[in-house]
């Protein structure tokens, strides 16, 4: 495969062919621009402007702070590009598919996407710098305001592929952290992402000081930094920009601190209650939100994007036997999950280290799932949830091509397939995580007087019943349950 081979599957998201048709009917208005453009240097120069250009109303807190803006631009019409350094053609295309989704869901349009076969990312330009020229040109065709790279690039590599193509550049950490800052929800989830993009974007400020001052001091004056008396020449500048961001990033941490707080709190007392508590796990967008609405009626924000969770939902769930449990969505992993967005994530993904059980959900009708399945666990074994026992949910069985199914059946020890959206094999998992969740400790039988029918419907939610029968003093239970309980039990112990 060449450089400008294009990837035919990219768009199926969205109706490629249409996408197609718009993306040439750009083509042209892009077209006759760069035709003006060579004709008139003064107009090329300011169409190259244009192109790098700061998009006002983008909110940020760090109001003056123009180049944290404009790394934070929502993206809009992107051209992918990969370099492809093992592995099979297929992985290259798989792993640009995955960058395109990545791409819609930050609510951007894929023009196009190209790889390059080479031994190793170049040092400069992240693709040869060759292959930089002719990226340029497909900007220009095709009317691209963004280029997303597929892997992450270091702040050099950056900018100088930024100055051959004259667009903005990202990397696919930047889009990553793009899409947890749109969904993020909560307080702690919205400030560790912001956290995360701050560290990612302080080594990465460029730093252009006059020429950007020009840009946005507008046309008229024709001094540099015309309208920008306020701020000094461009070394200075950023040193008072990354000083602010690490301020701000000080003063984050502290509340995620906080907030941490909080939360260990509440982990303690559901703990202390010894309710079992199950971790609904796996990559993004195989179905996790679907899975915990299907098993327990919760109304779980369901969407086709990834990374649709972000913030750790538990809901409270009931075996068949009656016994209660807790169970938990989490955030989706991806493959090259940014390594300070694992770490900025580790405080939810605690929660699957802490957890008695792991639902594993993975996509059966992606077609490889087995890789998803690795990511995961690379994961889990990362925040030290080796020891917690397993169960692979095959998901989207009604859409699944059932030799992949039955592969997986095959080399999972611990496998079951479902569909949440049908309801297919949900009892049959229903009765697993039964079976599966640790039983309470102590067997105790106790005669509970009617007057402490509390009691009894503790043991009926947090241990495990084994028989129930109505006397003439109380109720005569016997039954499996935690140590606390048992030792309210022990006055009324049978004898
Ligand atoms: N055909 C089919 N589609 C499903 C099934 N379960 C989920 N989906 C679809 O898969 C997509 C993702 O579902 P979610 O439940 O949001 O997935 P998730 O794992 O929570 O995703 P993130 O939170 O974004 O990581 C949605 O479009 C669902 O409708 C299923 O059993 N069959
Ligand atoms: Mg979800």
């Amino acid at each position: 495969m060449t450089f400008s081979s294009s990837l035919p599957h990219l768009g199926q998201r969205n109706e490629p062919t249409t996408r197609r048709a718009d993306a040439l009917m750009e083509e042209d208005v892009a077209w006759s621009h760069e035709i003006d453009g060579e004709r008139d240097g003064e107009q090329f120069d300011r169409s190259d402007r244009a192109a790098l250009r700061r998009v006002a109303g983008l909110s940020t807190e760090l109001q003056d702070v123009t180049e944290v803006e404009y790394r934070q631009l929502r993206l809009e019409r992107v051209v992918l590009v990969g370099v492809w350094t093992s592995g099979t053609a297929q992985d290259a295309e798989n792993s640009l598919a995955e960058l395109a989704a990545l791409a819609e869901t930050a609510g951007a349009e894929v023009l196009d996407g190209v790889v390059q076969r080479r031994d190793k990312p170049d040092p400069a330009t992240y693709i040869g710098s060759g292959k930089a020229e002719e990226l340029r040109d497909i900007v220009l065709e095709t009317g691209a305001d963004t280029v997303v790279c597929d892997g992450e690039l270091s702040p050099g590599q950056l900018i100088h592929l930024e100055d051959v193509v004259k667009v903005k550049v990202v990397d696919r950490t930047a889009l990553i952290l793009d899409i947890f800052a749109q969904h993020a929800k909560s307080r702690e989830g919205k400030a560790q992402v912001s956290l995360a993009q701050m560290q990612y974007m302080l080594p990465r400020l460029r730093g252009w000081g006059q020429s950007l001052s020009r840009q946005m001091g507008g046309g008229g004056s024709g001094s540099s930094g015309g309208g920008m008396a306020t701020r000094g020449p461009g070394e200075t500048k950023i040193e008072t920009d990354r000083r602010r961001i690490r301020e701000k990033m000080a003063k984050m941490r502290r509340e995620i601190a906080e907030m941490k707080t909080g939360r260990e709190v509440k982990r303690q007392e559901r703990r202390r209650n010894q309710v079992p508590s199950v971790a609904i796990a796996g990559y993004t967008n195989a179905g996790k939100s679907s899975l915990l609405n299907r098993l327990t009626g919760a109304g779980v924000l369901v969407e086709n994007a990834l990374f649709a969770t972000l913030d750790p939902t538990v809901r409270r769930a009931e075996t068949p036997s009656g016994r209660q449990y807790t169970l938990a969505d989490t955030v989706g992993f991806v493959r090259h999950l940014p390594h300070h967005l694992v770490e900025a994530f580790r405080s939810t993904m605690e929660e699957v280290g802490d957890s008695d059980l792991i639902l594993h959900v993975v996509d059966g009708a992606h077609p490889v799932p087995e890789e998803q399945l690795a990511a995961v666990r690379e994961v889990i074994r990362d925040v030290g949830a080796t020891d917690v026992p397993e169960i692979v949910v095959i998901n989207k069985a009604d859409v699944a091509d059932p030799l992949v199914v039955q592969r997986l059946l095959r080399n999972e020890q611990h496998a079951l397939a479902v569909s949440a959206h049908s309801g297919a094999g949900i009892e049959e998992l229903l009765a697993l995580i039964d079976a599966e969740l640790p039983r309470p400790a102590v067997e105790v039988e106790a005669l509970v007087p009617y007057t402490e029918g509390g009691l009894v419907s503790r043991v009926h939610t947090e241990g495990e019943l084994l028989s129930e029968e109505h006397t003439e003093t109380g109720t005569l239970v016997r039954a499996r349950v935690h140590d606390e309980l048992a030792a309210a039990l022990r006055p009324y112990a049978a004898a």
